[in-house]
């Protein structure tokens, strides 16, 4: 069994991947924690999780029961996950990190770990949009110059980050596919007289609205034809899935280093 502690574990995507790691036969669901202050802590996990109790306790920080654990899968807040990485880093113990809206700084501390920790980095788990992943830059390659790609997302109304880890890790796929710098053609909203639009702008646009799981479409827009290439998310589940594959998959490497779920999926 692998044992398995749930950051933000509360949170909406950390109590799904509890509910699945606490489902699973090869995983086993020793911890979880939030921040100090939050109203949860003591309470039993399994209660919190709707599914009768385990016997153990929502905890008030990570070092506390790190010690336990064979990994941890955290998505919780940028400014935390790197925290976490660091303290995971000291103890010698693999991470799933799923947390989006780190600045450039902090993902490039975490690049500088790739020798001290194991670790699974993906702003996006589902095996759909690691496709795309892989997929979109080969397409925005073949079709070349002559298309305006413009990137939409929609996700629901508590979504603190944006644009979404997602479409940020798509345009800067594509942007260095086109050998174009991201930031001097990153494009992220326009109003006013703008200007004709430049053949070499990336657009990333963010909707925030209701429910919504999390959708984003990649247009390729050419003259007398467009292809408009959508993933939609219909269930936590599916980035919760993409995660205990992580988990399983981390914890058999032997080298050190700052994976995602292409290098999991076998598809690098
Ligand atoms: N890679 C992927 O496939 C996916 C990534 N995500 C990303 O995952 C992250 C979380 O999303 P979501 O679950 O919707 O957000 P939630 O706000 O529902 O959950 C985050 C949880 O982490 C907790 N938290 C915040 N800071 C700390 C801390 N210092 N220590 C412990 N726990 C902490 C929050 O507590 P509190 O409420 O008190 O702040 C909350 O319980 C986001 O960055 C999101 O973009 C989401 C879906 C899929
Ligand atoms: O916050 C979310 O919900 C999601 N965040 C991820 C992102 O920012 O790309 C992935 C997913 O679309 C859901």
């Amino acid at each position: 069994m692998i044992n398995t502690i749930v950051a933000g574990v509360c949170g909406r995507m950390g109590s799904t991947i509890a509910r699945l790691v606490h489902a699973d036969q090869e995983l086993k669901l020793i911890g979880g924690f939030e921040r100090p202050d939050h109203p949860k802590i003591g309470a039993d996990i399994g209660e919190t999780l709707g599914v009768g109790p385990l016997g153990i306790k929502v905890a008030s920080g990570l070092e506390e029961i790190i010690e336990l654990a064979d990994v941890i899968v955290d998505f919780t807040y940028h400014t935390a996950s790197l925290e976490h990485l660091r303290i995971a880093s000291k103890y010698d113990k693999p991470v799933v990190v799923g947390t989006t809206g780190f600045t450039p700084e902090e993902m490039a501390e975490i690049k500088s770990m790739a020798d001290k920790i194991k670790c699974v980095l993906s702003p996006n788990m589902s095996v759909g949009v690691n496709l795309l992943f892989k997929i979109v830059p080969q397409i925005a390659r073949v079709l070349g110059e002559g298309y305006d790609i413009e990137i939409v997302e929609m996700h629901h109304r508590m979504k603190k980050d944006a644009p979404s880890g997602t479409a940020m890790k798509l345009a800067s796929l594509i942007a260095e596919t086109m050998n174009r710098d991201l930031e001097k053609v990153g494009i992220y909203g326009r109003k006013g007289i703008v200007g004709e639009r430049k053949p070499q702008e990336i657009g990333v646009l963010a909707l925030r609205g209701g429910d919504v799981v999390g959708e984003h479409t990649i247009y390729f827009a050419g003259l007398g034809e467009r292809i408009e290439i959508t993933h939609r998310a219909s269930s936590r589940e599916t980035f919760a899935r993409g995660a205990l594959r992580a988990v399983k998959w981390i914890v058999t490497q032997e080298q050190n280093g700052i994976y995602d779920v292409l290098d999991v999926l076998g598809l690098k």
